[in-house]
Order: C-alpha cells, then structure tokens, then sequence
C-alpha cells in the first residue's frame, strides 16, 4: 500500500484467504530452520556475513508472568515465585557476554545499538534493582546509545507496574513502550483471566506520558471470547480516547493444542468468522477516521510517528518482530527461546527454560538452529 489515506477493501480476497497457513508472525516459519547446521557452524556463516560498520538491535526475553492470560501464544513461564527471575538473569548475563564478544567484538568492534527492546512474557516481573542491573549489564557488554536517539522499547503490562516502575524504566534508557491492552470489556477479561480496569492503563499511560516517553504503543485483539462488533467498537473507542502514538490490533490465533492455556476458553463463546471480519473492518475504518494511519498487517500509527512518516518516505521495513524504521541492524536478540538475525542467518535459541539454562551453562550460548 503506498497511499496510506485509504485501505482498500475486498471481501472476495478477504475470504479467499482465510485459511489457516504459516503465520505471518513468524517469518520464517520453522520449516524454513535448518536443524542439519551445528550452532558453530551457523554462527561462523553469520560472522561471514556480517557488516561490520552496521548498528545492532537487541533483544531480551524475559518470559516470566505472575497469572495466564488465556489466549497467550508468547514463550512464558507463569510462576508467582520471584525469585526465579535471578538464576534467569544470572544465565543471561553469562549468554550476553559470549554474544558481546561474538557479534559486538573484534571486526565487529563497537556496534551501535540503534534499537534495543525488552520482550516477554512480563519483563516488567523483576524488580526495579534487577532492571537496573540488566541494563547496565548490556551497557557494559554492547555499545548502547546515551544520547535518547535509539528506539529503546519495552513491553509492559499495567497490572505489573506502577508510576515508579515506569520512572525506572525512563531513568535506565528507555524512550518507547508498548502497552498490553488486548480489551477493556469486563465480561472479556473475565473469560480470558485477565482482569485489567481501564484506570489501571489510564495510570500507566499518564505515567509514561509525564516521563517523557517518545512513543506509546498500545496492543489489542480481537476475535477474543464474548466480543461482538459493539463491544469491540466500544473498547476501540475508549483506546482512541487514551491517544496511544501506535496500535497493533491483532488477530486471535487459537490454536488450543499448541497453546494448552486456550483450552479454557471454549469455542462457542468464540465470534465466528463473519463477525470477526466485522470487526476488523469497523475497525480499520474508525481508526483511519480517528486520523491514524494503517501502517500495515496489524499495525496503526498516528500520522507524526516515526513508523508512518518511515512509510510515506518508502524508508518502512519489516523484520519478524515487526515493523521498523531500521533496515540495516543485525539482531542480537538473547533469552529462552529468542530469535537472532545476523547477516544472512537466524539463529533460534532454545525454547525450554531447563533446556536453555543447560545450553548455556555448558557453551555460553543457546542457539538450538538456524
Ligand atoms: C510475543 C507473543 C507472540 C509471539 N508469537 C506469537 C505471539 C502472540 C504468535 C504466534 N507465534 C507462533 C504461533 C503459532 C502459529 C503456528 O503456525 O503454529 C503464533 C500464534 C509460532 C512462532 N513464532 C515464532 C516462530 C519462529 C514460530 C514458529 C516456529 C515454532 O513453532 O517455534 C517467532 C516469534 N514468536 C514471537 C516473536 C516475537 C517471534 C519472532 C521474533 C512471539
Ligand atoms: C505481544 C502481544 O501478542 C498478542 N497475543 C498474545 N497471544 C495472542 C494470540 N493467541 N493471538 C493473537 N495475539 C496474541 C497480545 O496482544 C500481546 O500483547
Ligand atoms: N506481558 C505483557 C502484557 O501482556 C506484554 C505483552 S504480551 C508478551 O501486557
Ligand atoms: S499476554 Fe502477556 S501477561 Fe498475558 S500471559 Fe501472555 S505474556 Fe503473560
């Protein structure tokens, strides 16, 4: 789509694709790993590849959440017990330092980070000490930015943090964040075990506003137990009250025997599909009225935002976390069951925590295949 104005709206191409394929959130898709490549060999190739004079984008993972949201299709260990989150960061600092020393050291010597980004799970379950700590770690392994001109992201669920979380969180580097939302119906939340009332994201977002975030994102979905076009016009409306710079709107994927926390939610509470095309429809048309604009996928950004303003001057690129205005960075990304990009080669770390933790205890790296 070049004229980001106006989608066009073709209900014939619509259902000719609503099949199930390899989704496009995962891209490449599995079949595309190839399991035969030793991790040494792997890296050597992505070393080969590498540009040296390109930024880095860093990823962290941090799979911990207190309670399930039922609809989760994330890598996540659910756990009330906090003090899992140090032997996990313990594991990721001795994983940080042996990619630091591949991707960020030698002919690949002070890399930038243009991008860097907390993903999870909840990274926001550690506490403030340990945050602190783990991003001075990653100054101390990579060359990180101290100008506030990097995208320096972070996802965060308002029922996990509160307004001295997010100064921290400002304080340590960060200048974007990412809000779970998913929706704001009582009945909803309900069903899907996550009961957020909207002050909650009203005080997050005040929060981050008044800490001078640069952009806030908040992320929705739709296609969740008990909603119709009403109430999800509703809870859109609310959100395009709260004025968020980016939304992402996504699909639910329910696929309950691969994610077994699905099971709880039953398929007859489910819209069907022609109402869930209702609402992907009114939808798009209230939010391009509301002046944002579609970016692309399940994507929105307000006009001013770097992402749209990326899309009018053709300077958009996607990558497999997403959309970025950053074409050229490798991807060191770290953590259970995160995904690396460098030069032509993506390397995937073990999904299990037992798995991951042995891995890099015995060769300070993760990598599983690529
Ligand atoms: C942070 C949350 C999510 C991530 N992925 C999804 C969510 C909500 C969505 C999702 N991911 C996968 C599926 C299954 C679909 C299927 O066809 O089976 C869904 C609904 C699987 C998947 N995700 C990634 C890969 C490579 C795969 C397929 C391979 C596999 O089975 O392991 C990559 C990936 N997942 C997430 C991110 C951010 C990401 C890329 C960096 C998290
Ligand atoms: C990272 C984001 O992924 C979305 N998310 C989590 N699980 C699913 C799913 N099964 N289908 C679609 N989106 C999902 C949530 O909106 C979360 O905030
Ligand atoms: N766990 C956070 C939330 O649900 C971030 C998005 S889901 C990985 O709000
Ligand atoms: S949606 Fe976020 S908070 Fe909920 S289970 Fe998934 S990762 Fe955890």
């Amino acid at each position: 789509m070049s004229n980001s104005s106006t989608v066009r709206w073709d209900p014939e191409l619509i259902r000719r694709y609503d099949l199930s394929g390899p989704r496009y959130t995962s891209y490449p898709t599995a079949v595309q790993f190839d399991p035969l490549l030793s991790p040494e060999r792997l890296i050597e190739a992505g070393l080969a590849t590498a540009d040296s004079d390109s930024p880095l984008s860093l990823y962290v993972h941090i799979p911990f959440c207190e309670h399930v949201c039922y609809y989760c299709a994330c890598n996540k260990v659910i756990t009330r017990n906090r003090n899992k989150a140090q032997p996990y960061l313990d594991t990721l600092y001795r994983e940080m330092a042996r990619s630091a020393e591949l991707f960020s050291k030698g002919r690949l010597q002070g890399r930038q980070v243009d991008q860097l980004h907390w993903g999870g799970g909840t990274p926001t379950f550690i506490s403030h000490g340990q945050m602190t700590e783990l991003m001075s770690a990653l100054r101390s392994n990579f060359n990180l930015r101290d100008d506030d001109n990097g995208d320096y992201s972070i996802e965060v669920d308002p029922r996990e943090a509160d307004a001295e979380t997010i100064a921290v969180l400002r304080q340590i580097g960060f200048n974007r964040i990412s809000l779970g939302v998913q929706d704001l119906d009582p009945r909803v939340q309900q069903a899907v075990n996550r009961i957020q009332p909207l002050e909650m994201t009203q005080q997050i977002l005040e929060s981050a506003r008044s800490e001078g975030f640069r952009s806030i994102n908040m992320d929705l979905i739709y296609g969740l137990p008990h909603q119709t076009p009403e109430s999800f016009a509703a809870t859109l409306d609310t959100v395009i009250g709260l004025s968020p710079d980016r939304l992402s709107v996504f699909n639910y994927a329910h696929l309950p025997d691969r994610f077994r926390s699905q099971k709880h939610i039953r398929a007859e509470d489910l819209p069907g599909p022609d109402a869930k095309l209702q609402i992907l429809h009114d939808s798009i048309d209230r939010l391009l009225e509301a002046g944002y604009v579609y970016i692309g996928m399940d994507h929105f950004a307000k006009p001013d935002d770097s992402l749209a303003i990326a899309q009018r001057s053709r300077q958009l690129h996607r990558n497999f976390q997403g959309y970025t205005t950053h074409a050229d960075c490798d991807l060191v990304a770290l953590g259970v069951s995160a995904i690396s990009q460098i030069g032509d080669v993506y390397f995937q770390n073990e999904h299990d925590m037992g798995a991951y933790t042995r891995a890099v205890e015995s060769r300070a790296s993760a990598v599983k295949r690529g």
